[in-house]
């Protein structure tokens, strides 16, 4: 490590703009390697994307099938009176083969017998005769209905062959029902990447430390950062606490490096005689793609990528560290910025990014000399057509309050000729 009186002054990393962090982390994200699993479909598969297209197996539905509960008839035997000859409800069929004057009881669902073109709803009808008081003989049509009328065809819906569930859809309720409506019983998925979660810093503490020593903090990015990704869906794996130890940390990556797609450290990136996580990473033979952002907050947030050998692995594979700033409004930001999206891109999302919308500030916002990303509140209001904006209080990098009720970023520029943008204007916001 170098004394304080002969570190570097200046940053030796130059601030690149946003755009340019985008590019290098959409470069990453193309070069890493997606890994791929069959899975047995189950709820566990909820989040997970299809990579390879799914396609039915038979006919949707099977059969002919009533869709209202009634008669099935013939609906151009000319005859309004009606014999009841049968039943054939959801989960018993009625085999026999309607003739000229008959109909058989169905109800919603039930198989449409051989012979009838068409069901008419019980509403629709008159009870003409019954025998004993209850059981139905004869049925009276109050009108005449077409062929066809509520009947669904065999492959109405979706014909065997067609596809139902196409790769790079993501699993939810609605992939999950269609699945299991065909009976399929495996999928072949991305594999979830795993990111691994570490906390550098002296001065921590667990978070459990009821007396913190004057100098000391409790760790909340370690669990905040844990709870975000597992928010998300992703595998995580919770690092940990280490000292600004330069070995120690070495030692800690190069453990997690092995079974870890991506990492994500907090604090130790900037100038403090301290700050070792850059030199560390260069260590490991890991590239620094970025040491520095234009951005507030998040400014000294670094990326390096390195090939690794996994345990298991004859090839080395392309890893990922995110050294993220120890603030931890620029932590979490930085996170959904930068770590979001690139597990996203892993895990075969096609939309990787935040939904971005316009929204209404509900004040003025004094711009600073980065673009910023401020953490709001929204509103629904009946009689506006966009969401009102709240600051979430102080936007100062160390105020884990500012995350609080933070609903999304909103995108402000740098200060240029004003410096204020103010109250009702609309701006950029993105959806957490
Ligand atoms: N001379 C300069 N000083 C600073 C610069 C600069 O350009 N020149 N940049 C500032 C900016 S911007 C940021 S952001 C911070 C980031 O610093 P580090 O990443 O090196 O973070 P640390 O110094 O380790 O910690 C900063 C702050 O956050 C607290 N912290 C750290 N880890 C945790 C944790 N796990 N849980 C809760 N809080 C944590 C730490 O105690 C510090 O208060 O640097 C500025 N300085
Ligand atoms: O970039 Mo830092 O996160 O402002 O304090």
């Amino acid at each position: 490590m170098t004394a304080p009186a002969l570190r570097d002054r200046e940053s030796t990393y130059s601030a690149i703009s946003m755009k340019e962090a985008e590019e290098i982390m959409q470069n990453i994200a193309t070069k890493m390697t997606k890994h791929f699993e069959t899975v047995d479909v189950n709820l566990s598969i909820l989040g997970k994307v299809v990579a390879t297209t799914v396609k039915s197996t038979e006919n949707m539905p099977p059969a002919r099938v009533s869709t209202k509960d009634g008669y099935a008839i013939i609906a151009n035997d000319g005859k309004r009176n009606k014999l009841v000859i049968g039943v054939s409800l959801a989960g018993s069929v009625y085999d026999g083969v309607l003739q000229p004057g008959q109909c058989v009881r169905i109800s919603t669902g039930g198989i449409v017998p051989e012979g009838s073109t068409a069901v008419v709803m019980v509403e629709h009808t008159i009870c003409t005769k019954r025998t004993d008081g209850d059981e139905e003989d004869e049925i009276q049509l109050k009108d005449y209905i077409s062929d066809g009328t509520n009947i669904r065809e065999p492959g109405s819906e979706v014909r065997q062959g067609d596809v139902i569930v196409r790769s790079g859809a993501k699993i939810g309720s609605a992939e999950l029902g269609i699945l299991n409506a065909f009976g399929i019983k495996k999928v072949h998925v991305f594999k979830k990447p795993t990111v691994t979660i570490i906390s550098t810093g002296n001065e921590l503490v667990a978070p459990t430390t009821e007396y913190v020593p004057l100098g000391m903090v409790r760790d909340s990015n370690g669990p905040q950062l844990v709870a975000l990704f597992k928010e998300y869906g992703f595998d995580v794996i919770d690092g940990g606490r280490v000292s600004d130890d330069f070995e120690l940390i070495r030692e800690k990556l190069e453990h997690h490096l092995k079974t870890s797609d991506i990492i994500v450290t907090t604090g130790g990136v900037s100038m403090g005689e301290k700050d070792n996580l850059k030199e560390v990473l260069k260590k490991l033979g890991m590239e620094i793609q970025f040491g520095r952002v234009m951005m507030k907050p998040g400014l000294p947030c670094t990326v390096a990528t390195g090939r690794i050998k996994n345990a298991d692995d004859v090839e080395p594979l392309l890893k990922t560290v995110l050294a993220l700033p120890g603030n931890p409004a620029s932590a979490w930001v930085c996170s959904h910025l930068f770590a979001l999206p690139l597990l996203r891109k892993l895990s075969g999302y096609q939309r990787i990014h935040h939904t971005q919308i316009k929204v209404r500030l509900a004040e003025n916002i004094k711009l600073g000399d980065r673009p910023e990303y401020v953490r709001a509140h929204l509103e629904d209001l009946d009689n506006e057509d966009f969401p009102i904006a709240h600051v979430t209080g102080n936007q100062i990098s160390s105020n884990i309050g500012s995350l609080v009720g933070a609903m999304a970023l909103l995108v402000l520029p740098k200060k240029e000729n004003s410096d204020f943008i103010r109250k009702n204007e609309l701006v950029k916001a993105m959806i957490l």
